[in-house]
């Protein structure tokens, strides 16, 4: 049995790997990832420079999930592209790099310089980030996606994908799914945190950015993250590798993705509460489901879903 994945070229040990932004941003949170159980791993989404990010509090995690408003904190491109580009990551070919540019002109000076870099991995172009104030999410203005993916395309000649939010509604799953099959995208991710939304303890909001709006992530999410890899899975091209994210909390929920069409699955609220230990019980409690099921490996199931 084994729990090896595909994307394009790439083979993975296993379909686990972090979601952007969770424990990912500092050079020893990047150490840890890289040598724990998961299958691979990304860097927190970075822009060109430095950010310190919103006030705290800025991430409170839920009995059901997570919210956060954490305002893009990173330590800028130029750290990022060094870590993957380092002596135990240059001949890396199944890191992930996101990248977050507050501007198109942002992320193409940055796309730039990783290919003419000798960066050998996946770059996780992130078109979802629901926490700038003033920005809205590109991915939610599909002629602005259009323009930037043309743009991008135009330049970048590696493997990337993009980090999509949730969508609720069919005829923008369509209208979402006809643009990406226009691009060369080796994957989409489903799905980014649930943004915008508000828990309030006893009278009082958990966050301080945004009056305590700030996007969910955990439980809550599952049932919106499921359709939306389900939804791109049967829309997109065949070529086009979908990696789930939401509301992963144990081995259950990693099969559901896998049998929703997931080829790789990202962990963030609960790696956030369990820490990378988390990844050696999903890929216990995951072989135990295959076992009981007689599934020797993940193509043995993987977008099987079945409909009544
Ligand atoms: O506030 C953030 O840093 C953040 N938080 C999210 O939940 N998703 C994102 O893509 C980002 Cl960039």
């Amino acid at each position: 049995m084994n729990l090896e994945s595909k994307i394009y070229d790439r083979t993975f040990a296993n379909c686990l790997m972090n979601a952007s932004g969770v424990k990912c941003m500092t050079f020893d949170e990047l150490e840890v990832l890289r040598t724990a159980e998961n299958g691979s791993f990304i860097t927190k989404s970075c822009t060109l420079q430095p950010r310190e990010g919103n006030p705290s509090p800025r991430y409170i995690d839920l009995k059901l999930g997570s919210i956060n408003s954490m305002g893009l904190p990173n330590l800028g491109f130029d750290f990022y592209l060094d870590y993957v580009l380092n002596e135990n990551n240059r001949n890396n070919k199944n890191v992930f790099f996101s990248l977050a540019g507050l501007s198109l002109e942002e992320n193409m000076e940055m796309l730039k310089q990783i290919q003419n870099s000798d960066f050998k991995g996946l770059v996780e172009l992130n078109l979802s980030c629901p926490n700038i104030p003033g920005k809205p999410q590109t991915a939610y203005d599909f002629d602005r996606t259009k323009v930037v993916l043309e743009e991008v395309f135009s330049l970048y000649k590696k493997p990337l994908g993009v980090k999509l939010p949730p969508y609720f509604d069919m005829v923008h799953f369509e209208m979402m799914a006809e643009i990406l099959n226009k691009f060369p995208l080796k994957f989409v991710t489903c799905i980014n945190s649930i943004g915008n939304a508000l828990f309030i303890d006893n009278e009082t909001v958990v966050i301080k950015p945004k009056g305590g709006f700030g996007g969910i992530g955990g439980a809550y999410v599952k049932p919106t993250a499921l359709a939306n890899v389900r939804m791109f899975y049967k829309l997109l091209r065949n070529d086009i590798a979908i990696i789930g994210c939401g509301g992963v909390e144990n081995g259950r929920d990693v099969f559901e993705h896998l049998l929703c069409g997931a080829s790789m699955v990202q962990v963030g609220t609960q790696l956030m509460k369990e820490g990378t230990d988390v990844f050696h019980r999903l890929i216990l409690e995951l072989k135990e489901i295959m076992q009981t099921k007689g599934y020797k490996n993940i193509e043995d199931f993987r977008g099987s879903l079945k409909e009544l």
